[in-house]
């Protein structure tokens, strides 16, 4: 990463569990000569020096956080930039425009901007260089899906069909409630998916990852990287086929606390679907598929046998993803490993970071 160049100026929006993660990662003492964390925001403060700050200060401001204020520091200092936004917010993403166009580049492992309208990714993926918005984390957490999948798309291989199982929450759900051997002696469903939020695999609302909407965003993230696929899904996410395993009742609950407190009412339901498979000798799992010879995206609840890769080959939050191709024909280019948690999501963010530095 030897460089002669300034350091790039940092601003992180949010600092939850991959904010934190992330900015821990950026205090490596071999990044220092080439990064300056000049801005830190939470949801309700903010902390700004043109000389940098210390993080562990943003407690002590009680300044609220403005991005258009963020947006004309930025532009005021000059130089090289990135914002770095680890939150999940809506208002965050569609404000990616506004940053690019000014010249500095977002990193994100928010799915928002990417996997929503067809309008706000294509003003995002036509900013003018050199500010460039990269997204790593987005799917696969930490694991090199994006990077991989512009790699094939960039060396004129030909994409055929993307599929595996693109969820942590739901790999870990369904690795600890139906796992190829000993099922009947699994927690219930609803004790799995509170571990699975205590380690931070979830998103802030659990039921963005019960309700396959978080694979459906993945889904769309990926699609629009396949030529054939760019503008097939208008509407993004909301344009994708998915199962929902969200109960009717618990629909329109507002907290993920109250979610994950009603969820013990459904467990019998949930073991339910785990014994009709478990009859026919398989498992339970949440994949995704990418087909694009059929021009079809989907996910759902799968049964696969208790000898497929699926069910043997997956522990924790691990994701697996195949990329079957023209050049990985019949066998596909595999990635797998943790696909949720906070550090190594934190690393996609900052294996961006460093792109942006080389
Ligand atoms: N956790 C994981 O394993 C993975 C997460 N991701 C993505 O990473 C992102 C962060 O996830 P995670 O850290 O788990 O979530 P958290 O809920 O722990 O953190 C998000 C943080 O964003 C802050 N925030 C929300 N809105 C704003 C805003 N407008 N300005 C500044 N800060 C704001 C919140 O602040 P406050 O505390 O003040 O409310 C919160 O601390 C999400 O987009 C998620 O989808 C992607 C891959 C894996
Ligand atoms: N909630 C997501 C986090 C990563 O994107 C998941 O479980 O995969
Ligand atoms: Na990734």
């Amino acid at each position: 990463m030897a460089s002669s160049k300034a350091p790039i100026s940092v601003a992180v929006i949010g600092v939850g569990l991959v904010g934190s993660a992330f900015l821990k990662q950026l205090a490596l003492p071999a990044l220092a000569p080439h990064v300056r964390l000049v801005y830190a925001s939470s949801s309700k403060r903010e902390l700004y020096s043109a000389s940098g700050i210390q993080a562990s200060e943003l407690s002590n401001s009680t300044a609220a956080p403005s991005l258009d204020g963020l947006l004309q520091r930025l532009t005021a200092l000059g130089g090289r930039a990135v914002v770095v936004d680890n939150t999940s917010d809506e208002r965050v993403a569609q404000f990616y425009p506004k940053f690019l166009n000014a010249g500095i580049s977002v990193v994100t492992p928010n799915k928002k901007a990417f996997s929503g309208p067809l309008a706000l990714y294509q003003q995002i993926v036509s900013a003018p260089p050199p500010a460039r918005a990269l997204h790593e984390s987005t799917v696969g957490a930490g694991l090199p899906i994006i990077q991989t999948l512009n790699d094939l798309v960039q060396t004129a291989d030909k994409v055929l069909r993307i599929e595996g199982v693109l969820s942590g929450t739901l790999s870990y759900i369904f690795n600890e409630f139906s796992p190829a051997a000993n099922a009947s002696s699994a927690p219930p469903f609803s004790q799995i998916v509170k571990e699975a939020r205590e380690k931070g695999y979830t998103e802030p609302h659990p039921a963005d990852d019960l309700s396959g909407s978080d694979v459906a965003r993945k889904l769309t993230i990926l699609s629009r990287l396949v030529p054939e696929l760019v503008t097939a899904l208008p509407e993004g996410y909301l344009s994708v086929s998915v199962s929902s395993l969200v109960p009717d009742a618990l629909k329109d609950i507002k907290t993920g606390d109250e979610f994950v407190q009603r969820l013990p009412e459904f467990d019998e339901y949930f073991s339910g679907l785990r014994s009709e498979a478990e009859k026919e000798g398989k498992v339970l799992r949440y994949v995704g598929v990418v087909d694009v010879e059929k021009g079809v995206v989907r996910a759902a609840l799968e049964k696969y046998s208790a000898t497929h890769a699926f069910a043997t080959a997956l522990g924790g939050s691990d994701n697996i993803i195949a990329f079957h191709t023209q050049r990985y024909s019949p066998r596909p280019l595999l990635v797998q490993g943790a696909g949720a948690g906070a550090d190594v999501t934190a690393m996609g963010v900052m294996s961006d970071l460093l792109k942006l530095l080389r």
